[in-house]
């Protein structure tokens, strides 16, 4: 259950108290209701103490739920555009104020969210980011250590010094984004490095497709040979491609939902077939990279290799 993106709060009612509330008990039912284990947050989406709650609220044991958060290595949030990281130092630094927001004693899995690390911005290099991941989980604060948005070149970057590989890349994928940047599914896949998919729904949201996408014919076709929803189909597609989805949902119906998607297999012919019409029509929603080039390939070559 992701809590990044707007809709997870912006349905809610304006005063804040009351969103804070309402989000606590929605990831609460994402759990005991609709059967999620998976609570993704992040330094930026400010939604750590809402997951802390949760997860005190639903008594589950903590270790059959898995908590990702993800140290922000450089984005100005009210500017919705690269900036400086919120912790200077890093994220060894960071992973502490993390815990105490979340009342955790360790994460799953911690995330640096984006390769921005540039002279301009950073008081510290992506190397050295990465080797205080590596001392985070050496004492036991964090059981796993990936990264975020990262393309093959800046993961080879990591690779070459790592001590510990990143154990996940966090990436917009989905049928009509099947490649974030060039080569990077089947890059992470050769060096054993899970993809997780964030905006896997983006085929069948109509306010990202807003005119339908050549998939919207086939979609109606499987769904009633399966007798599935379209976010069944959807996130079935992208388990089968070997992506773990990160999905969300303001309603807990809808996440339950969701969870159908484990009840059924798509025919190799039908996935090969929606691989290849997905394939033809190309949406990224959040073009972090796709809006970087516009606006910063100018002046901030340290950003360049991210967007190849
Ligand atoms: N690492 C990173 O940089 C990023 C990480 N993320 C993470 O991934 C999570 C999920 O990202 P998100 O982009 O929301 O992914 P999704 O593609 O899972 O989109 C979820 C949205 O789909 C809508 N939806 C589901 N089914 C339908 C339908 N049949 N028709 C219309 N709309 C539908 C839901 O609406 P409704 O609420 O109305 O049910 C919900 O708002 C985030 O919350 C965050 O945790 C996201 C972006 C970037
Ligand atoms: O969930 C997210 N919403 C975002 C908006 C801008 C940049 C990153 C993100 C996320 O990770």
């Amino acid at each position: 259950m992701g809590t990044g993106t707007s809709h997870a709060r912006k349905k809610f009612t304006t005063k804040e108290k009351d969103a804070n509330e309402e989000l606590t008990q929605l990831l609460v039912d994402s759990v005991t209701y609709a059967g999620f284990t998976h609570l993704d947050t992040a330094e930026i989406y400010t939604t750590e103490p809402e997951v802390g709650n949760a997860v005190k609220r639903c008594d589950v044991d903590r270790s059959k739920l898995w908590i990702t958060s993800k140290y922000n290595s450089g984005w100005d949030v009210p500017g919705g555009k690269p900036g400086k990281p919120t912790v200077p130092s890093g994220p060894y630094e960071a992973l502490q104020k993390s815990l105490e927001k979340l009342s955790l004693s360790y994460l799953d899995l911690y995330l640096i969210h984006f390769p921005f690390f540039s002279p301009e911005n950073a008081e510290i290099t992506l190397e050295e980011a990465w080797k205080q991941m590596e001392r985070l989980v050496e004492e036991g604060k964090v059981r796993n250590i990936g990264v975020s948005n990262f393309n093959v070149s800046k993961l080879e970057e990591v690779l070459k010094i790592a001590k510990i590989k990143p154990q996940v890349n966090q990436i917009e994928y989905n049928l009509y984004l099947q490649n974030q940047t060039p080569g990077i599914v089947k890059f992470c896949k050769e060096k054993d490095i899970l993809v997780e998919a964030y905006s896997p729904l983006t085929p069948i949201i109509p306010s990202k497709i807003k005119e339908g996408g050549p998939l919207d014919p086939l979609i109606d076709e499987l769904t009633a040979k399966y007798r599935v929803t379209k976010s069944q189909l959807i996130l079935r597609w992208v388990y089968q491609s070997g992506v773990v989805a990160v999905t969300t949902s303001s309603s807990k119906e809808r996440l339950k939902e969701y969870t159908g998607m484990t009840s059924f297999e798509i025919e190799e012919d039908d996935f090969n077939k929606l691989s290849e019409v997905g394939s033809t029509f190309n949406f990224a929603g959040f073009s972090v990279i796709k809006n970087l080039e516009l606006k910063f390939l100018t002046h901030m070559d340290s950003f360049l290799p991210i967007m190849k």
